[in-house]
């Protein structure tokens, strides 16, 4: 069994992440954490605290020389902004005095002055979190709202990617499809993971092209009105056996499981699968994957409409999954909202944000689908070392009979 968790919160000293059940043997190292993390930091609209964070990150259990012991893998994400903010979000009491004092926090003065953030942003977590966890103050509700927990995720999603690389050959490969109303086009190729170093470079994280200047357009000019951004990001993971998931019960559905952990990342509204809702448009004949036998006798999809999976269950083809965020709710041209003190109408606060974390989030995402990928693989191939998992793999492939192999 596979499982993790993140704890921390955005202003405080660190994110911590932690993952039981991965075997022995996966080489990783603090380097591709950093690289992971430098990945999520890319993308055109990011917002001031980008430039001027770092991620600091190191291993606390679980890797010995660059190897997985099999025991539970333990992460810390430092930071660095923590030295201003030790005030705010001490855990151990602090004075009124002592907190107005506080108020030199960087680009945080008004909120630093008003202890309590009282006027709640539309979109974000912050009113129904006061409601729900009984708070007069935002600050306890948006401190863990913040994708800044994402970084832990991104951590985490690059230990289970090295782990798929290195027992199954699965490589993933994540892209923005649009931002706003610019994006690439529909028949447009898909990326494949050598070309990931072509997509990091791209300041939207796609490939080069007119669908990419147009984004950095939209970009631009959403910035230039005060306003924000949302897209649509896709992750694509080659080299999946078939069977992975299953049909047989929902909560085994790899198209469930995939769906519910991208729907999970902060600002996700909509995931598809495959075509997905262009599906729903089509006739059935012009909706499925047809499927045919190529000059060897090998079984060959046409097309690849489903996504990869049929039957709750990795077919074995290109696994393609879509997500789509809103825009970034805390807009700097001030929304509209209530004051919870009940001090008449109110503009939502606003110190600094993203334009637009859609590239950001298409990093985030491809951590996910690599955590239910491991969790997948796992399940169907057990093993406790990365040896073991892989000749259960090449066990289970070999024994389907040829006039059914698909690969
Ligand atoms: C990578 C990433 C960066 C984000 N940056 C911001 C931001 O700067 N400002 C903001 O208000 N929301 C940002 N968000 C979105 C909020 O975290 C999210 O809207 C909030 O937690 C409420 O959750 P919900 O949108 O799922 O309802 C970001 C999301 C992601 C995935
Ligand atoms: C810190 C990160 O993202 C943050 C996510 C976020 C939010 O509300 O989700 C709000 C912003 O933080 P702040 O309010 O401190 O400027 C983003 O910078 C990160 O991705 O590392």
């Amino acid at each position: 069994m596979l499982r993790w968790l993140t704890a921390g919160e955005s202003h405080g000293p660190a994110l911590l992440a932690t993952i039981d059940g991965l075997p022995a043997g996966v080489e990783v190292t603090r380097d591709d954490l950093a690289g992971a993390l430098a990945r999520r930091r890319l993308g055109y609209g990011r917002g001031a605290r980008m430039a001027f964070e770092q991620d600091e990150v190191e291993f606390l259990g679980g890797v010995r020389h660059g190897v997985t012991m099999g025991s539970p893998v333990a992460i810390r994400i430092g930071n660095t902004e923590w030295p201003k903010w030790q005030t705010v979000m001490s855990a151990d009491p602090v004075s009124d005095d002592a907190y107005a004092a506080s108020n030199d926090v960087n680009a945080e003065k008004e909120v630093a002055r008003n202890r309590a953030l009282t006027r709640p942003r539309p979109g974000h977590a912050d009113l129904v979190g006061m409601q729900k966890y009984a708070f007069d103050d935002a600050r306890p509700v948006l401190e863990r709202a913040s994708a800044r927990e994402t970084a832990a995720r991104v951590a985490l999603g690059e230990v289970a990617a090295r782990f798929l690389a290195q027992a199954y050959g699965i490589r993933l490969v994540s892209h923005t499809v649009s931002m706003g109303p610019a994006g690439v086009a529909d028949d447009a190729a898909l990326p494949t993971p050598d070309q990931v170093d072509e997509i990091d470079a791209n300041p939207v994280r796609t490939l080069d092209g007119p669908g990419s200047e147009a984004m950095v357009a939209e970009v631009d000019a959403a910035k230039k009105a005060g306003d924000t951004l949302g897209g649509v990001v896709e992750v694509l993971a080659y080299g999946l056996p078939p069977g992975l998931g299953s049909h047989v019960h929902w909560d085994r559905r790899l198209d469930s499981r995939l769906a519910g952990a991208l729907m999970g990342i902060q600002a996700i509204k909509g995931v598809e699968v495959g075509d997905g809702f262009r599906t729903a448009g089509r006739r059935g004949s012009a909706a499925h994957d047809e499927m045919e036998r190529d000059e060897t006798g090998t079984i060959r999809r046409r097309t690849g409409r489903a996504g990869g999976t049929e039957g709750g269950m990795s077919t074995g083809d290109v696994l393609r999954v879509r997500a789509a965020m809103k825009p970034i709710s805390t807009v700097p041209r001030a929304l509209d909202t209530i004051d919870t003190t009940g001090e008449g109408e109110a503009k939502a606060i606003h110190q600094r944000s993203d334009v637009s974390a859609v590239p950001a989030a298409g990093v985030v995402a491809e951590a996910m689908v690599a955590l239910v990928l491991a969790e997948a693989c796992l399940e169907k191939f057990g093993g406790d070392s990365v040896g073991e998992t892989r000749r259960n793999h090449a066990a289970y492939l070999s024994a389907i009979p040829e006039t059914m192999r698909s690969w």
